[in-house]
């Protein structure tokens, strides 16, 4: 029986997951998904280049150690961008632990169906500002006197702006004071799959004490609720019996109440009952609170300056998410390219989302006008050779470092991905470029002549790019 590609990344990614830290899983392997099969090469999306490039560059070969216990024959694997996920980095976490369950001793005989809870999701780690402030308040006056004062309460807004992060503020605080709450949390999905499942199994009397005999309701994404009718209705005799108890209910979603379509009015009217709050994107200085305040949780504040951290703040604006995304990316860059963080670094690092504002949000991104062919040009120029040579396959040394330079550069400076540079460089595969990089990365390391060569033609490149002249 032949697997599937989806198969068989699930047996690869699995095996991997014993031998790497689960952060690094987590955040590299998880959010990645098998493309195909082309011949003995297993295609795997990732959702963005940089995780690509340090998926094929980390974790390529170790993944394919696995292949022949795994599957009994050897593969290989190759990461890209799969282009449908482009656009949904899921970094949700900065150098986050994994989540744990919130289950304690005490709380295992009560009934609860709770998705874990993340451990930094706390009121003490959420940053206040204009764009959630009322938000912010409602959840802690709902914490501190739940089912009273604001029941239910609605949290709308767009995607990453922390509406998980304060709903989930008010478990760990009602938790913190009563260890053997009655939690129910869960997102709208799992709750229609679990009714649905309830209802194949003639088990509607558990799944209704399950979600009824409880204290605090959470329920993300009620959006999702669009055109479900039976679990709509399911969900109404739910909410009723929540709610008659004087227990707290709290809801999110990506628009307030009456904007979902295709939800009954008689729940669009009970969602408005208590507070409605919404959650607004964080001005510049809000996203600099943020920034610092997760640099100092991460114990960061000596690894990335501050000027590093208004870099990214005054660039990254579309989402919280993406803001803990770049700084994650960040550091991820500058371990690969053992360099110290800086706002040049920044720069490089983050280009890809740099580039996806608009140019006049980043005056300070110059235009791209150099390009491999130029790269090419200034390296064979100073070494003395063609550009040709360096796209030859030919493997002298008087070749060879000035090709492994220029590489260098291409990836430096125009942060190409692997497989491009070595298409550029006479169809070299990644591994020769891996390679080309490390041994520049490494002579630079120990000899400051070398250094100060590479420099230079950097120099020259970087000046070309922003007065479109090259310097001396
Ligand atoms: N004000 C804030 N202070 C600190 N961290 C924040 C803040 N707002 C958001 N975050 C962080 O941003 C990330 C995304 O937040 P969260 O998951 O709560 O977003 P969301 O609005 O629920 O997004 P989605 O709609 O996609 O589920 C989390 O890691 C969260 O801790």
């Amino acid at each position: 029986m032949s697997l599937s590609p989806a198969e068989i990344w699930d047996r690869l990614r699995q095996r991997a997951r014993q031998v790497l830290p689960e952060q690094a899983y987590r955040a590299w392997l998880e959010p990645t998904e098998a493309i195909g099969l082309d011949d003995n090469t297993l295609l795997v999306g990732a959702s963005d280049q940089f995780t690509a490039d340090w998926n094929e560059s980390k974790h390529a070969d170790l993944l394919a150690t696995f292949a022949p216990v795994a599957l009994g024959h050897p593969i290989k694997i190759r990461f890209k961008v799969h282009q449908e996920r482009l656009g949904r980095v899921q970094m949700d976490m900065f150098v986050a632990p994994p989540p744990v369950a919130v289950s304690t001793a005490p709380i295992v005989q009560q009934p609860r169906i709770s998705t874990p809870l993340n451990p930094r999701y706390t009121f003490d780690q959420f940053v206040i500002g204009k764009s959630n402030d009322v938000a912010a308040a409602a959840a802690q006056a709902a914490a501190q006197a739940p089912g009273k004062v604001y029941n239910p309460l609605f949290i709308y807004g767009e995607t990453g702006l922390g509406k998980t992060h304060l709903m989930q503020g008010i478990a760990h605080e009602l938790l913190r004071r009563t260890p053997t709450l009655r939690l129910a949390y869960v997102g709208t999905e799992q709750f229609t799959n679990e009714f649905i499942g309830a209802i194949q199994a003639g088990a509607m009397g558990d799944f209704r004490r399950r979600f009824r005999e409880i204290d605090l309701l959470l329920v993300d994404d009620v959006q999702f609720l669009k055109g479900k009718e039976s679990t709509q209705e399911e969900f109404f005799h739910t909410f009723n019996a929540i709610y008659e108890a004087g227990r707290q209910i709290v809801l999110t979603s990506d628009r307030p109440p009456k904007e979902i379509p295709g939800l009954e009015s008689r729940l669009v009217s009970r969602f408005e009952w208590g507070m409605v709050a919404n959650i607004d994107s964080p001005d510049l200085e809000h996203r600099i609170a943020i920034l610092k305040k997760k640099a100092s949780l991460d114990h960061l504040e000596l690894t990335i300056p501050d000027e590093v951290i208004e870099f990214i703040a005054q660039h990254v604006k579309s989402s919280v998410r993406e803001l803990e995304g770049s700084i994650i990316k960040l550091l991820a860059y500058a371990s690969l390219k053992h360099r110290d963080i800086s706002v040049d670094l920044a720069r490089e690092a983050l280009r890809d989302k740099l580039r996806a504002g608009s140019s006049s949000d980043f005056p300070d991104v110059p235009p791209t006008t150099i390009t491999v062919a130029t790269i090419q040009q200034v390296v064979a120029r100073e070494w003395g050779v063609t550009p040709d040579g360096l796209r030859s396959k030919t493997r002298t040394k008087q070749l060879t470092v000035p090709r492994q330079i220029a590489m260098y550069l291409c990836r430096e400076l125009l942060a190409l991905q692997l497989v491009e540079i070595g298409n550029a460089f006479g169809g070299r595969d990644h591994s020769t470029v891996i390679h080309s990089l490390d041994r520049v990365a490494d002579e630079m390391n120990g000899d400051p002549a070398f250094t100060e060569r590479v420099l230079k033609i950097r120099g020259m490149l970087e000046s070309l790019r922003t007065t479109g002249q090259l310097g001396s």
